[in-house]
């Protein structure tokens, strides 16, 4: 485990490796934005702390990898904010919505201290688990190779499935048909 202070911001950020990296090689990786009610508590509104367990998992398997976990709550608008979205969306507003009603972009997350970090544990080709295009054409804009996009679409319940559903249809996730209609809960 690496920690990093983040000069713009103050927040501090963690890179996680497992096994060792050889130079050149792509890495299985995963850059994972912080979601305490997620990854810590257990929450089912989201699938941010399923992606980030099968993301665990699927590099234990691999037995090599690396995980980023950048303090960017609730996509960079702070857990207080995520707070007040979530009441919003309980009175039915979706995630972009709410977001918008707070004042905020839909998603004010940057992703340059990826660069410090991927030199730091010596990464520059990775394998990326998710299925935000966003985040691949950060990666690719600061000069990383994305040799491979690897899915993560894990955690569908019936408490996220709409949330599901907006990141696919407003904000550009690809995820298949299936992860909203094959009905396990
Ligand atoms: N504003 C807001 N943020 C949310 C909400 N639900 C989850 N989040 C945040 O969304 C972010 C999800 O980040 P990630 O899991 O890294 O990534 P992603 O953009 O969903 O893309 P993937 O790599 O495909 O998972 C976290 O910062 C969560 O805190 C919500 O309803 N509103
Ligand atoms: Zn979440």
């Amino acid at each position: 485990m690496h920690g990093f202070e983040d000069l713009n911001t103050g927040k501090e950020h963690v890179a996680l490796t497992y096994g060792e990296f050889e130079p050149n090689q792509a890495v299985l990786g995963r850059i994972h934005s912080e979601c305490l009610t997620g990854d810590a508590l257990f929450s089912l509104r989201c699938d941010c702390g399923f992606q980030l367990q099968t993301a665990m998992q699927n590099i234990a398997e691999a037995g090599q990898g690396f995980i980023l976990y950048l303090r960017q709550e609730g996509r960079g608008i702070g857990l207080l904010n995520k707070i007040k979205a979530y009441e919003l969306q309980d009175k039915g507003a979706n995630t972009v919505e709410a977001n918008e009603k707070l004042g905020f972009p839909a998603d004010m997350r940057q992703y340059d201290m990826i660069i410090p970090m991927l030199e730091k544990i010596g990464v520059d080709k990775v394998k990326l688990m998710t299925n935000n295009p966003r985040k691949v054409k950060a990666m690719q804009g600061f000069g990383i190779e994305v040799v491979e996009r690897v899915p993560l679409q894990v955690g569908k319940n019936r408490y996220n499935e709409s949330y599901l559903k907006t990141k696919s249809t407003k904000l550009g996730h690809m995820m298949s048909e299936h992860h909203f209609t094959d009905g396990k809960d």
